[in-house]
C-alpha cells in the first residue's frame, strides 16, 4: 500500500537526507516536503528527483513559526491526501547561539568531557524574541507549530484500523534542567533550544498516552552532532573549517558525532521500518556512528516526569485555546473594518 509521508524542515540537512533515504527504502513511497521556503523546496525536490527519477514528491508551503500557515498547510493536506501515514516533526531553529568557550576549556579537561561533546551542556545559549503571534520563537517554531499541525491533522492521522506515527527530531540538547512548567516557552532563560526539544519530548510521551488507543503513535528522534545549516551557524566558518579535522577525530571517541545528514537520519530511517507496538513511548532513538563509520540506531531512556508531562499537555490545549481565540478576533476585526472601508467609499 502506498505510504503517503509528510516532512516538516524538508528541503535541507537532516530532512532532505532522510527524504533521499526514505525514497531509496520505498518505490511506492508519497512524499510531502512541507517548507517555508518555496524555492528552497524546489531545489530540493529537483535533487530527490535526480537521483530518483519519477518519485512522487510533492510540495507544501508550511512555516511552523506562523500560526495562520499552520492552519492553512492543514486545510491543503486535507484537500489533499485521505490519511497521513508518517509525520515527520523535523524543522528547527537555533537564533543567535552563543559558545561559552570557557567552559569549553573547562569541560575540555574533566571527566566531563564526553558528555560535554554529546550534548553541549553548559555549552550553548541563545537568544530568542516574540513572533507576530506573540510566542517565542523557538517554542512556536520547535514545537507549538508542530503541536497544531498535529492538532489539526487528526483527522487523517487517526482513523479506524489504520496506524500513523509521528517522529520528532529532538536532540541529546534537550534537558529537563533548562524546562521551566511555570515558563513553557522559555521567555525568562537563556536556553530557548533545549527547553524546546525537552518539550517535544514530554509531548511525544503525552501524545502516546493520549492517541495510542486512536492508532497514533509518537517517537523522538536524536541525530547526534551532524554539520548542517543550524550547526554552521553556531560558529564563524572558518572556525569549522579549523576544527574540522578533529571533529573527525573525536568520533573515534564519541559515537554522537555523526557529522554527516546521511547519518544523522539514521533512526529517523530505522524508525520508518519498525511496528510501532515494538517501540518504547519511554524512549529516545539516537542515531549513532561508530570510529569505523557504521551507523545504527540506539534507544535511550529519557528523563521525563509523568505528572509535569501531564500538566505541560493541558498548558498547551489551553495555549491552542487562546491563541485561535485571538486569531478569530483577529479576522473578526479585518472584517469590520473592510466593511467599514466599503461603506464610506
Ligand atoms: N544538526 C544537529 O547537530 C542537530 C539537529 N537537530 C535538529 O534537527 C532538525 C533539523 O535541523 P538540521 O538539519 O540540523 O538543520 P537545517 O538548518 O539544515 O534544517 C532545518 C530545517 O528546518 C526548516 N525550518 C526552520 N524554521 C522553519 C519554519 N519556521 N517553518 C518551516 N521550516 C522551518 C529549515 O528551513 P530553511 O532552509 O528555510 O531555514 C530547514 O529546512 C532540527 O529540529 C534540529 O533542531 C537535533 C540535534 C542535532
Ligand atoms: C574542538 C571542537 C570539536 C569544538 C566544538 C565545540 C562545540 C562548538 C560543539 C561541542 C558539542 C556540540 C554540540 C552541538 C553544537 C556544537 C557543539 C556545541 C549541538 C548543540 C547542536 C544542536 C543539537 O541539537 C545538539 C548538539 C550537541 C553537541
Amino acid at each position: 500500500m502506498e505510504k503517503i509521508v509528510v516532512v516538516t524542515g524538508a528541503n535541507s540537512g537532516i530532512g532532505l537526507a532522510l527524504c533521499h533515504r526514505l525514497l531509496s527504502e520505498d518505490g511506492q513511497l508519497r512524499l510531502c516536503l512541507a517548507c517555508r521556503n518555496m524555492k528552497r523546496a524546489e531545489a530540493a525536490r529537483a535533487a530527490l528527483l535526480v537521483t530518483h527519477s519519477g518519485a512522487r514528491v510533492d510540495l507544501l508551503h508550511l512555516d511552523v513559526g506562523s500560526v495562520q500557515s499552520v492552519l492553512s498547510a492543514a486545510e491543503e493536506l486535507k484537500a489533499r491526501y485521505h490519511r497521513v501515514d508518517f509525520l515527520y516533526l523535523n524543522a528547527g531553529i537555533m537564533p543567535n547561539p552563543t559558545v561559552d568557550i570557557r567552559a569549553f576549556f573547562k569541560g575540555l579537561f574533566s571527566r566531563n568531557v564526553i558528555n560535554m561533546f554529546a550534548t553541549a551542556e553548559g555549552l550553548l545559549t541563545q537568544q530568542d524574541q516574540l513572533n507576530s503571534d506573540g510566542l517565542q520563537e523557538v517554542f512556536a517554531t520547535n514545537l507549538f507549530g508542530h503541536f497544531l499541525l498535529i492538532r489539526e491533522l487528526e483527522p487523517l492521522l487517526c482513523q479506524p484500523g489504520h496506524t500513523s506515527r509521528l517522529v520528532w527530531t529532538s536532540s541529546s540538547n534537550a534537558r529537563r534542567s533548562a524546562f521551566s512548567i511555570q515558563d513553557i516557552q522559555h521567555r525568562c532563560g537563556k536556553e530557548p533550544y533545549s527547553s524546546s526539544k525537552y518539550a517535544s519530548d514530554m509531548l511525544s510521551m503525552a501524545l502516546n498516552k493520549h492517541k495510542n488507543e486512536q492508532g497514533l503513535f509518537s517517537s523522538v528522534v536524536c541525530p547526534g552532532l551532524v554539520m548542517t545549516n543550524l550547526t554552521y551557524g553556531i560558529l564563524p566558518s572558518f572556525f569549522w573549517t579549523l576544527i574540522m579535522p578533529f571533529m573527525w577525530l573525536i568520533r573515534i571517541f564519541t559515537n554522537t558525532f555523526t557529522l554527516t545528514p546521511y547519518n544523522g537520519a539514521e533512526a529517523l530511517h530505522w524508525l520508518f521500518l519498525q511496528k510501532p507496538e515494538s517501540l518504547d513511548p519511554r524512549a529516545k532513538y539516537h542515531s549513532l556512528t561508530s570510529g569505523l563509520g557504521t551507523n545504527y540506531t540506539e534507544p535511550r531512556r529519557m528523563d521525563l516526569d509523568d505528572e509535569m508531562t501531564e500538566v505541560f499537555f493541558s498548558k498547551l490545549l489551553e495555549l491552542e485555546r487562546e491563541v485561535r481565540r485571538n486569531l478569530s478576533k483577529k479576522t473578526a476585526d479585518s472584517e469590520h473594518y473592510q466593511q467599514y472601508l466599503n461603506e464610506i467609499q
